[in-house]
Parts: C-alpha cells; sequence; structure tokens
C-alpha cells in the first residue's frame, strides 16, 4: 500500500500525535535518555541475532492461518523478511525521534488496512520480546541490574510502539465509520420523503434535508426541541404517535391534508441501540399530493365523462346496483330515464363536432337541475344520457307519477332554447323509463326496458316519453333474433328474387321489377318489409344489395338467349346505405362487366328520400352510369318532396307513381288530382311514368285515360319465382 508521508502526518495530527504528546507518552512510560543508550547498546548485540531472530519469527508466521494469508509468496517473504528486520533494528537505534514516530504510524496503518487483527500484530511483539529475552540472559545473565534494566527499556518502546499501533488502528476505524456515517447522512438528505426524529416526548430531534425544502424551513433554522405538532401540524398526530410510543406498533400510510397538500405518514420507533430502553420515532413524510391528482384525474378518467363531467356507463352501473339493492332493502321504487336527444346528428352535421358539444355540456347541467342530489345524471355516450332516481313511492301509480312528473320536466327544460355561441337552437328529447323495485329484475334488464321505452317514445314523433311496454320490447327481442339468422342468410343461399311483371298500355309485357325474398328456414318467405330496414339498420344490405344486382345481371344476360324476355327491362331496388357508397357506381359497373349483361336492360330505383339526401353526388353517380347505359327510376314518387326543381337536376328516365296514390283513385278524390299532377309533370320533363299497385282494371283505365301508359300490380300479376315469371310471359299474347 503506497502512503503518502503528507496522509500519515494527516494521520498523526488526527489523532493528536506531535512532539509533545510523544514527550508525555515517553514520560510516563518513563523513558528517558539512560533507555536510549540501553537500547543502543543491546542494538550492538543483536547485530548477529537478528537475521536468525526474523527467520524463527516467519516460520512461525508460516504456521497459522490467518497470518500465512498476507505472505502469498517466496518473493513476498523475503522481502517482509527484510522489512521485519529493519523494523526490529529500529527499535533498539536509538534514534525516537519524528521520523521513528511516523515510520510507526505507517506501519500501523498499513497493517491495518491489509486486515492484520490487532491481536496477531502484538502476537508478533510477544514472539519477538519472548525469542529476545533468553538471548539477552545469555548476554547480560552475568550482570542482573543491566539484564533487568534493558527489559525495562525494551517493555517500555515495544509499548510505546503498541500504543502508537493501537491509534492508529482506532483511527482508520472511526474514519471508516465517520465515512460511512457521512454516507447515510447524505442518503437520508436527499431521500425524497420527509423524516422528522423525535423523543419520547415528541419534542424534535433533527429533521432531513427534504423535509425542510417540503415546509420551506431556512437551512439553518434549528427545529431541535420544537413541538412535534408545531412543524408538523396535523390532526390527530399527536395522538397518532402517542400510539406508536405506547404500542410499539408502527402506522404506516396514514393520508392527511395540510392546506394545498397531501402527505403520506409513516410512523415507527426507533432505538439508537437494540438495548436501549429509552424510544425516539421517526415520522415519515412522504408529499402525494401530485399522487392523490392523479388517482383523481384517473377515477375521473374511469368514471366520469370527460365532455359532460357527468358519471359516465361505469359509474353509472354501480350506481344502479346501488339503488337496486336500496330498493330492495326499503321497499321503494327506483327509476331510470333513457333520455335520447332528437336531431342531434343533424345539428352536428350541420354545425359541427364543437357546436354538437357544446350542447350535449349544457343538456348535462339542465339535466342535473332538473333532479335531486340523490339522484344520478349519467352520459351513456352520443347523445344518450340517463337518469336514475332514488326513492320513489312505495305504490307503483305514485312512483309512475313521480317519474312521469321528473321526466316532464326534463323534456320541458330541454325545449327551452339553447344559445351555443350565440346560435340560438331548439332541441327536444325523447324519453323512456324504466321503473323497478325491490330487485325484481336485473340490472340490465332495468337497462333494456328503459331503452325499448326510449325507443317506442322515439317511434311515436319524437319530444315525448313513454314507460316500458312489454310488447314493444317483445318485438324487439324478435328484431334481435331475426338479425342473427339475416346475418347468415346469404351464406346459406336464403336469397331469391321474385319478378313483377310491368306492361305497356298495349297489354304487353315490358319490363320487370326484381323484388327480394327470404326463404326462411322456419318462417317461411320472410317479406322484404320485415327485414329490409333491418338490414339497413345494420349495414347487411350492402352484400345483400350487392347480391341481388349480380343476380338481377346475370338474369337479364340469361333473358338475351330468350326472345320473350331478351327486350324486357329489369328494375332493381337501390337502399340508401348502397347508393351512399363512394364506389357504388364501381360496384355496379363490376356486376354488368362480370355479368355480361347489357345496361340498357337494367333499370335501377331509387327513392326521394335516397337522391335528396345529397343531389350533387347523386347527380354525378347517376349521371356516370347513364353514360354506360343504366337507366333510372324515382320509386314511391309522390311521397317525399316531389319538387319539380330537383326533378329537372337528375337523369331521371321513368316516375314510378306510389301505390297508395293508385289504390286511392276512384276513392279519394284528392290522390286521384295527385296521380294526374305526377303523370303530367313526368310527361312534360320527358320522362316516362309507371304505376305500381295496379289492381282494377277501373285504375288501369284512368291511368290511361290520364297519360300513364305502364302499370305494375296484382291486376297482372303478384311478383313471383323466375319459373312462373317466364311462364306467365310465354302465355301472354304476342
Ligand atoms: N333495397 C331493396 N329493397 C327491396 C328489395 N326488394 C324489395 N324491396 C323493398 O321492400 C319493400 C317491400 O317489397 P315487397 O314486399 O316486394 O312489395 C313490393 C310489391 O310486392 C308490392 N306490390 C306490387 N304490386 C302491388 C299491388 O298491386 N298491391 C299491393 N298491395 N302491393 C303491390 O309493392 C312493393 C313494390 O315495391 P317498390 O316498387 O320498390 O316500391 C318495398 O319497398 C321494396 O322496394 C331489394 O332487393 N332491395
Amino acid at each position: 500500500m503506497n502512503l503518502s508521508d503528507e496522509a500519515v502526518a494527516a494521520l498523526a495530527r488526527a489523532v493528536r500525535i506531535d512532539a509533545q504528546e510523544i514527550a508525555r507518552r515517553k514520560e510516563f512510560l518513563k523513558f528517558d535518555e539512560t533507555d536510549v543508550s540501553l537500547l543502543t547498546g543491546l542494538h550492538a548485540r543483536l547485530q548477529n541475532v537478528s537475521r536468525r531472530f526474523v527467520e524463527d519469527f516467519y516460520a512461525h508466521m508460516l504456521k497459522f492461518e490467518e497470518t500465512r494469508r498476507f505472505i502469498p509468496d517466496a518473493p513476498s517473504l523475503e522481502r517482509l523478511k527484510r522489512t521485519q528486520m529493519s523494523y526490529f533494528d529500529s527499535l533498539t537505534a536509538g534514534d525516537y525521534g519524528s521520523e521513528y514516530i511516523l515510520h510507526r504510524l505507517r506501519v500501523g496503518v498499513v497493517h491495518q488496512h491489509i486486515g492484520l487483527e490487532p491481536k496477531w500484530y502484538l502476537g508478533a511483539y510477544s514472539k519477538y520480546l519472548a525469542g529476545l529475552l533468553p538471548e539477552l540472559w545469555q548476554q547480560l545473565g552475568k550482570e542482573p541490574e543491566a539484564f533487568v534494566a534493558t527489559c525495562q527499556s525494551l517493555i517500555k518502546i515495544v509499548m510505546l510502539d503498541m500504543g502508537l499501533a493501537l491509534d492508529t488502528y482506532m483511527q482508520t476505524d472511526r474514519d471508516t465509520i465517520l465515512g460511512l456515517k457521512r454516507y447515510a447522512e447524505d442518503i437520508i438528505a436527499s431521500l425524497p420523503a420527509g423524516l422528522i426524529v423525535v423523543n419520547d416526548t415528541l419534542k424534535v430531534r433533527s429533521v432531513n434535508r427534504s423535509f425542510r425544502e417540503m415546509f420551506g424551513l431556512k437551512n439553518g433554522e434549528d427545529v431541535s426541541g420544537r413541538e412535534l405538532e408545531d412543524i408538523l401540524p396535523l390532526l390527530n398526530l399527536h395522538q397518532q404517535a402517542q400510539v406508536v410510543l405506547t404500542s410499539g406498533i408502527a402506522l404506516r400510510g396514514i393520508d392527511a391534508a395540510l392546506g394545498e397538500k397531501w402527505l403520506r405518514l409513516t410512523i415507527t420507533g426507533i432505538r439508537l441501540a437494540e438495548e436501549e430502553e429509552e424510544e425516539d420515532l421517526l415520522v415519515i413524510v412522504e408529499d402525494i399530493t401530485k399522487l392523490k391528482a392523479q388517482a383523481v384525474h384517473i377515477e375521473q378518467l374511469a368514471f366520469y365523462d370527460s365532455l359532460t363531467g357527468l358519471p359516465n356507463r361505469s359509474l353509472l352501473r354501480d350506481r344502479v346496483q346501488r339503488v337496486l339493492a336500496h330498493s330492495a332493502r326499503h321497499k321503494n321504487h327506483g327509476a331510470i330515464l333513457f333520455i335520447d336527444l332528437d336531431n342531434f346528428k343533424a345539428l352536428n352535421d350541420t354545425k359541427g363536432h364543437n357546436i354538437g358539444d357544446l350542447l350535449l355540456i349544457e343538456v348535462a347541467k339542465r339535466l342535473q337541475d332538473c333532479v335531486r342530489n340523490s339522484d344520478t345524471v349519467a352520459r351513456m355516450g352520443g347523445d344518450e344520457f340517463v337518469v336514475v332516481l332514488e326513492e320513489l313511492n312505495e305504490d307503483t301509480q305514485q312512483a309512475v307519477a313521480q317519474a312521469q312528473d321528473i321526466g316532464e320536466t326534463v323534456l320541458a327544460s330541454l325545449n327551452r332554447p339553447f344559445n351555443l355561441q350565440g346560435f340560438e337552437h331548439y332541441s327536444s328529447a325523447s324519453i323512456g323509463i324504466s321503473l323497478f323495485r325491490d330487485n325484481e329484475i336485473g340490472m340490465d334488464d332495468v337497462f333494456k326496458h328503459a331503452d325499448t321505452a326510449m325507443y317506442q317514445a322515439k317511434t311515436s314523433g319524437r319530444n315525448t316519453l313513454r314507460f316500458f311496454d312489454p310488447d314493444m320490447q317483445a318485438s324487439l327481442e324478435a328484431r334481435a333474433v331475426l338479425e342473427i339468422d339475416l346475418r347468415h342468410a346469404l351464406s346459406l343461399q336464403q336469397f331469391k328474387l321474385f319478378f313483377q311483371i310491368q306492361m305497356n298500355a298495349a297489354n304487353q309485357p315490358i319490363g320487370a321489377e326484381a323484388l327480394l325474398r327470404w326463404l326462411h328456414p322456419k318462417r317461411g318467405l320472410v317479406s322484404p318489409l320485415d327485414f329490409i330496414s333491418l338490414a339497413e339498420d345494420t349495414g347487411l344490405i350492402l352484400p345483400i344489395g350487392q347480391w341481388v344486382l349480380e343476380t338481377a345481371c346475370t338474369q337479364i344476360k340469361a333473358w338475351e338467349a330468350n326472345p320473350l324476355a331478351c327486350e324486357l327491362q329489369l328494375a332493381v331496388n337501390v337502399s340508401a346505405r348502397q347508393f351512399h357508397q363512394p364506389d357504388f357506381v364501381e360496384q355496379v359497373r363490376a356486376a354488368l362487366e362480370k355479368t355480361g349483361a347489357d345496361p340498357a336492360r337494367l333499370k335501377l330505383e331509387l327513392t326521394e328520400s335516397v337522391v335528396l339526401n345529397n343531389i350533387n353526388d347523386a347527380v354525378i353517380k347517376m349521371s356516370d352510369l347513364k353514360e354506360v347505359g343504366v337507366r333510372f327510376s324515382m320509386d314511391d314518387f309522390g311521397t317525399g318532396y316531389s319538387s319539380l326543381s330537383y326533378l329537372t337536376q337528375l337523369p331521371l328516365d321513368q316516375l314510378k307513381i306510389d301505390l297508395s296514390f293508385v289504390y286511392n283513385i276512384g276513392i279519394k278524390p284528392t290522390d286521384a288530382v295527385i296521380v294526374q299532377t305526377i303523370i303530367s309533370m313526368g310527361n312534360s320533363l320527358g320522362m316516362e311514368v309507371i304505376a305500381e299497385g295496379v289492381e282494377t282494371e277501373a285504375q288501369r283505365d284512368f291511368l290511361e285515360r290520364n297519360g300513364c301508359h305502364a302499370y305494375q300490380g296484382y291486376l297482372f300479376s303478384k311478383p313471383v319465382s323466375i319459373g312462373e315469371f317466364e311462364g306467365l310471359i310465354r302465355r301472354m299474347p304476342i
């Protein structure tokens, strides 16, 4: 080990060894010039024996495991022997000044550092003295006084040496301990938690740096001796600390608010040493303000709607569960109101989502104003809100009246105009109410009932409320079952196209309308009236519509080989969802190409609502397809807007008078007038006019007399299978 002179000098200073101290030690040992001269005399006598001494000494050292490990190899042994000889040599050399002292300190430090414990150090001295005494006796045995005096001098100088060695051992141990202490203090000071140590009367002993920073204490500000509650004024802290002192059990995770801060405390007993009677308390103070804020934020995200701040679906379910249990315990009623804003989508589409959001926020506020604090207002998503009413009357009639009252208050409140960034908006809602009591039905059914009732309110014209009606529920459930079957109908090839003939005034077939039929394995023939709207709602109309189109085109192609059918036009119904697909034109073209059908034989039937939704888009799509040769008919004409202005924009070939007007010919004069108007409108725009639902000769005659020369209806044939249809045209006079 390389130890600089400065380090040794520093050590000497640390153990306070200077000339004065050495003089004092020598004085105490009664070590004087006589000793020096006796040792010097001995020095001369030992010259011949010191080599033997050292050999003997190391032979002894090598016998012990603990000392042997410091002598790794032969060269080290030789080096150590030389050092040892010089060490013992200097012991009697007579120079005991500062050089000698520093040398002894250096040797002490080196031994301490290599881990040689003092007992081996002392043993070495003992070995040396024990070996030396017989030698000395041999030389001075005849002069007992000189022998004793020399022995005494030898003991004194060895003790002086040993004192120095022990000093270095203790000092280096002390340095190590202080180093560790400083290290531990640095760690404690830099802990993010504040630490307070108090004595058993709850007076502060010390605080760490973090605590000072946490509570803005100045660095030099002495807090020792102050009351714990004085530096940490928390309710109950005193009692909690006393509990720890008396029970000896630590308290952990105590959350407490202090002003704006949230703190988490751990109070635990500590003793300086295990056997100490007196116990101090360590109070660990963590600042969890951010943690709390995050927890609140996370809870807010998990359980509250971010737009309105209302409870979301998860929290709502929780509340409803609670209200159901409460109702079961107290035998009173509760109610759920499903509130769906009417025409919200239109506002969103026309004014943008920002305005839509503003309306939702305002609605949330108004709903909260309509109910008691104990009731819950939640947002399910979109424009759907739910109100949960608790503790309604035990009597069902009374409870219905209470729920109705609140429902009407909500309707009235939502009918008041909303000011949305300066824009005045009138809104309304459809409300479905489901009453419950005594856990008679589970939560999911309560929700389902309210939803059904809300749907009923919607279908009853909106801006109204409805209580749950079991019949309505049954029909919705049937629809759900139908939907499951509908999803598989295409792959199971359960669809068929029926064909209804279209005739001219000369009683000749001019075309047909392809009408979809679902041959359900259990229900039999299902009318499109029962599944087309469901297919629209679920999006299934897209693959179904595609199938209809391709099957119709295949039929057109097949008719090319049939002289009776090769000139027929086949009309195909196109649903709104189908038409609004961006690639609708491509789909029609692809079906024509795939089947090789003549586009001029294909007539697409659109309704007014389909084209008027986006008239520009409709014009583009229709024009693209007309370029290919496809023709267009306006289905159900007369039931919608039927305005001249849009009729002139659309590249239509035909108007199809709705069967409701045809039915009323001869019954309702106004409808007969409408029929006449449609015919003259179509004729003046150069469009064909066809009437559907023609059931009687009288209707047909009226139509013909008024300029309509194409007809479709039961008078000629109901929609029939392809086999029957081809049989039908075969039987017709040419
Ligand atoms: N998107 C699609 N819609 C389709 C398709 N196939 C049919 N539909 C639409 O379903 C609705 C009901 O159709 P359907 O039950 O086939 O009724 C048609 C005729 O059977 C019926 N009709 C015809 N003549 C008479 C009559 O003299 N009296 C009488 N009471 N009913 C008659 O009218 C319906 C004709 O429908 P349309 O010409 O389309 O208005 C119906 O809305 C169909 O459009 C399809 O493949 N895709």
